[in-house]
């Protein structure tokens, strides 16, 4: 049993009983603390009549409201006063938690580090975009990083089915909203920072410094910081550490911890040259394609190292890594060999190294279909097409989840920097066109969507797969 003041030891009413929480008054039940957060749509305070009505027993708010029916805990920062009340509240974490951050290659990274540890026998979980991975399946949890009440009741279920080490994707939503405030970190990692999100972050310097809380708000002394070596913000992440007194552990062509010196592209995958520290690893093939990939690698390598892992077992674990679903998914060949591969790029930066990443394993035409969300960064969509028009030969853009948005607009503001590229907006006919087309040696590669299911217009979610979509086109015969 759970008492208001195992949560909030200061608060008055502490003998108050709690039997969950939740910042979404219709998610209430008798006996719940309701967190009132002011968020970016609504205010959670205009809900506390509501969710007293539905049987909470205490409101967590800042000092904006006045609560006469419940008990009432007044926090500064309501946001991480949740967080922490969450993780008291489910007390039981994996021992070891990795959390990465980074503007792509975090989903990529989380699950590579599940596999390696998983493969040396540890009992390992992954928790980001694609869910939280565990020995017993996937659970849903609805966001990269979701909601901290949803963290920790997930940490809680994969502690109770043994998990020792777990890998979190830390997004930048995740950190300026507090939800990893109470999670119990062993190492941090940074992967890259790029454009991406400024729908939600005014700036760019403000999207540096959500990242930058990963480093300098939940490190803690003497940890391990993994940072990419290769990345243009390499600097401000290795400062960020010094200054809160973290380890740095560096990785990538110019890491000083974990580095390769050589890749050499094989036809369904890549030999690395792998150093870590004073020991050499003889060659080996690590079965993916695309150097963003084997960097992706490199950095889950460098936190399994990190966290104790032998060189060996880690080598080992790279060898045997399977694909990320969506991520450089080769969904299938036409019968004359040419290669359809499915890919979550969604940034210029995504797209630019996907594209360059395929354009060696591609002998003819190299051809993307791609789009842009709707109510997501506008900015992407133009730098998006100059990248697709430069990079590949055949460009086709079509609709990512509009939401609200009309699709055409959308296509419109990433024509203007395409002016070649054909418009198709209906995604599986955009699909079906490009692979009848397909001749012998080109590659197609259909970007954005990656692992998802559905397309978002509107408030509606349709359902549709990149995946399900290239394989009856492929298994109809076209190409
Ligand atoms: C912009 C953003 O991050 N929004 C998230 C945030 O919402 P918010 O705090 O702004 O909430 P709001 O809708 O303004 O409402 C304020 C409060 O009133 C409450 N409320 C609202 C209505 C009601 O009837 N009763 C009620 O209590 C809400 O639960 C909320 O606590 O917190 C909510 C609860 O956790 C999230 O569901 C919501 O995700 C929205 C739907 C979303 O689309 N988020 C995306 C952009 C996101 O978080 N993405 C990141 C990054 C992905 C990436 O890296 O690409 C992620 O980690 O997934
Ligand atoms: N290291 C990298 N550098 C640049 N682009 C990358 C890198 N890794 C992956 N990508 C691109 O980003 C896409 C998404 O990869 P992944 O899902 O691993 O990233 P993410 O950071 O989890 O994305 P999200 O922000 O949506 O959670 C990939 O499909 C690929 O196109
Ligand atoms: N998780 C990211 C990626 C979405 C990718 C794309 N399919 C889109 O809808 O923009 C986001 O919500 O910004
Ligand atoms: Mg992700």
């Amino acid at each position: 049993m759970t008492k208001l003041k195992d949560l909030f030891p200061l608060v008055e009413d502490g003998e108050t009983e709690i039997t969950g929480m939740t910042a979404d008054s219709r998610r209430v039940q008798p006996g719940y603390l309701f967190a009132a957060l002011k968020g970016t749509v609504s205010d959670g305070r205009d809900y506390i009549p509501q969710a007293i009505e539905k049987g909470a027993v205490a409101i967590l708010s800042d000092s904006g409201v006045d609560v006469t029916t419940a008990a009432h805990v007044i926090a500064d920062e309501p946001r991480r006063a949740l967080a922490l009340a969450a993780k008291y509240f489910y007390n039981s974490q994996p021992k070891t938690i990795a959390a990465i951050t980074g503007t792509n290659g975090k989903s990529s990274t989380v699950d590579f580090c599940r596999q390696i540890w998983t493969g040396a026998g540890l009992s390992a979980a992954s928790m980001g975009t694609l869910g939280a991975i565990g020995p017993k399946g996937k659970i849903d949890v609805g966001h990269t990083t979701p909601d901290p009440v949803t963290i920790h009741e997930t940490l809680r279920e994969l502690a109770g089915q043994g998990v020792t080490h777990c890998a979190m994707e830390a997004s930048s939503h995740g950190l300026e909203q507090h939800r990893l405030d109470g999670v119990d970190l062993a190492a941090v990692a940074f992967l890259n920072f790029t454009q991406d999100h400024l729908d939600y972050h005014a700036t760019m310097e403000e999207y540096l410094n959500a990242k930058l809380r990963l480093f300098r708000d939940l490190g803690r002394q003497g940890m391990p910081a993994i940072v990419n070596a290769d990345s243009d913000h390499r600097d401000v992440f290795e400062k960020a550490a010094a200054e809160h007194g973290l380890n740095v552990v560096s990785f990538g062509w110019r890491g000083e911890d974990l580095w390769i010196d050589e890749i050499m592209p094989r036809a369904t995958g890549q030999v690395l040259n792998l150093f870590w520290r004073d020991v050499e690893q003889k060659p080996f093939e690590l079965p993916l394609i695309g150097e963003f990939q084997a960097l992706n690698a490199l950095a889950a390598a460098a936190i399994c190292l990190s966290l104790g892992m032998e060189f060996e077992e880690v080598a080992k674990g790279l060898q045997n890594l399977k694909p990320v679903k969506g991520r450089l998914e080769l969904v299938g060949k036409t019968e004359a060999g040419a290669g359809v591969f499915v890919d979550y790029a969604h940034t210029p930066d995504g797209l630019d190294v996907l594209l360059r990443a395929v354009r060696p394993h591609t002998a003819g035409r190299l051809k993307v279909i791609f789009g842009c969300g709707g109510d997501r960064d506008a900015k992407k969509r133009p730098l998006m097409g100059e990248i697709a028009a430069r990079q590949a030969d055949d460009v086709i853009v079509t609709d990512d989840n509009p939401r609200s948005e009309d699709p055409a607009l959308i296509r419109k503001a990433i024509m203007a920097a395409a002016p070649e590229a054909r418009e198709i907006g209906d995604r599986g006919e955009a699909i079906r066109t490009l692979i009848a087309e397909l001749q012998k040696g080109d590659t197609l590669v259909i970007a954005g969507k990656g692992h998802e299911t559905g397309q978002i217009i509107g408030k509606e979610i349709i359902p549709f797969s990149d995946q399900d979509t290239a394989l009856a086109a492929l298994e109809g015969g076209a190409g």
